[in-house]
């Protein structure tokens, strides 16, 4: 692994983000840091282990005991099953990349509208479709669904995050948004975790996860996750410790855990009943090895197949001179598609328009809770207030995770999440998957 720590272009860099403005996409990173993997192609990962995905819809009466020994109900595989699903997306989604090119690199900031659509592809289990959308550029927001017709599952989300630089040049990333999984058994709310990035000043940046996470199930049982690096609970870095109860009630009164499963996000964790004691108190057993677990490759078409909006297409140029590593190829291409961008954004304020977002919707859940009636001609969907509120989680724009009543809750005034519409996706002739 080449050390890049004492390269001029990364010291003059760290140097950069002392005057760092809160806008990631404002600091000219050296090209051995750039990724030529946009930011709207990350939610492949909540779906590149599809046997794990699929297995949330697959779960029934007759299967789950075979599946899932440890569970005492159906409701208690599936919860097993989305945890189980989780953690191979948390391997996908924060160390696949630091593993396979030895560090984190930065990923290109989408523009606004930008697509990205692919599928996994199964004879048995039918395909699965992914689609994302970035549907704001400032802030950046990116909108994305995943979706298996013949499972009868679908996973939709948005993400955004807001990043600050600690004294020690740590990167410090709150996310916000969340997902949705809905199947005929059941759904699941998703929070997503805070993050930082250490190793900046030797020139190696990795992803840690920190504080909680919550998964929360229609059926009532809830999962928090807790994670840490090293020098918490164990030392080890990707450290979780997931709990699962019956109800946020009887987390709340401090009841023992249903399961305890522990161990580290990217690898190794073990699972235990909570409420089993005494002599059948049952001895750890592993509960899932994320390295293990095969990722299935997404397939995405050709580029002179795609639409000028679809990512590989549109950062074609900029990503071939990310991997020639030609710094003034590399800001020549870039400008050329952010003047691009500029120009629109100029028309649009000459013709007082703006740009109408194409598969994803932004709803005001505020008056939501009231006002969710049938009669209403755009009635909220229940979903996600349903296990937001079982969740005890606030529906503002906060950080993905925080608790209704915290300060920010009461703070913050807007509660605009991004949803999928599926009929405009279903009227759309211009993409195909
Ligand atoms: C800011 C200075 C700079 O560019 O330093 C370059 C360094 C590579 C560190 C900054 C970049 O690190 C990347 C890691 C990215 C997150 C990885 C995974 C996810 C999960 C996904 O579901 C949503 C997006 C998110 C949170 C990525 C957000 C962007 C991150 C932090 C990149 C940083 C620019």
């Amino acid at each position: 692994m080449t050390d890049y720590s004492q390269s001029s272009t990364w010291t003059s860099f760290l140097k950069s983000m002392s005057s760092f403005s809160g806008d990631l996409s404002s600091l000219s990173a050296p090209p051995f840091i750039l990724s030529p993997m946009s930011l709207s192609e990350f939610p492949q990962y909540w779906g590149c282990h599809q046997g794990l995905f699929l297995n949330i819809a697959r779960i029934n009466k007759e299967n789950y005991h075979k599946l899932y020994p440890h569970a005492k109900t159906v409701d208690e595989a599936r919860m097993l099953a989305v945890i189980k699903w989780f953690f191979a997306t948390l391997h996908g989604q924060y160390s696949s990349r630091s593993e396979k090119g030895g560090f984190e690199k930065k990923p290109l900031n989408p523009f606004l509208g930008e697509l990205f659509v692919g599928k996994w592809e199964n004879e048995k289990l039918g395909d699965t479709t992914m689609l994302t959308e970035q549907v704001s550029h400032h802030p950046p927001i990116n909108a994305y669904c995943l979706n298996n017709e013949k499972q009868d599952i679908t996973l939709q989300g948005y993400s955004q995050i807001k990043s600050s630089f600690s004294k020690t040049l740590r990167l410090n990333v709150k996310q916000f948004g969340h997902s949705i999984i809905e199947t005929s058994g059941g759904s699941f709310l998703v929070t997503v975790p805070a993050l930082h990035l250490e190793g900046l000043l030797v020139a190696s940046p990795h992803v840690e996860l920190e504080d909680k996470s919550y998964i929360q199930s229609s059926s009532g049982l809830i999962c928090v996750l807790e994670y840490s690096g090293k020098g918490y609970f164990s030392g080890q870095k990707n450290t979780v410790k997931a709990k699962v109860y019956s109800s946020m009630k009887s987390l709340k009164e401090n009841a023992t855990p249903l399961y305890v499963i522990s161990g580290q996000w990217s690898g190794v964790t073990t699972i235990v009943a909570g409420n089993a004691t005494g002599t059948n108190a049952s001895k750890p057993t592993i509960f899932s090895d994320v390295s293990k677990i095969k990722v299935d490759p997404l397939v995405v078409k050709p580029v002179e197949d795609q639409h000028p909006l679809e990512s590989r297409k549109a950062w074609y140029d900029v990503a071939k001179a990310i991997e020639l590593g030609d710094m003034k190829l590399i800001s020549q291409t870039k400008s050329k598609l952010e003047n691009a961008q500029r120009q629109l954004r100029k028309e649009e304020k000459e013709n007082k328009t703006h740009w109408k977002t194409r598969w994803f919707e932004k709803v005001d859940y505020n008056g939501a809770a009231k006002k969710n009636d049938p009669e209403d001609g755009n009635p909220i969907d229940g979903t996600y207030l349903s296990l937001v509120g079982m969740a005890g989680l606030s529906i503002k724009n906060v950080a993905s995770g925080t608790k209704t009543g915290e300060k920010e809750d009461r703070l913050n005034k807007t509660a605009d999440h991004w949803r999928f519409r599926k009929d405009l996706w279903e009227k759309d002739d211009e993409v195909i998957v």
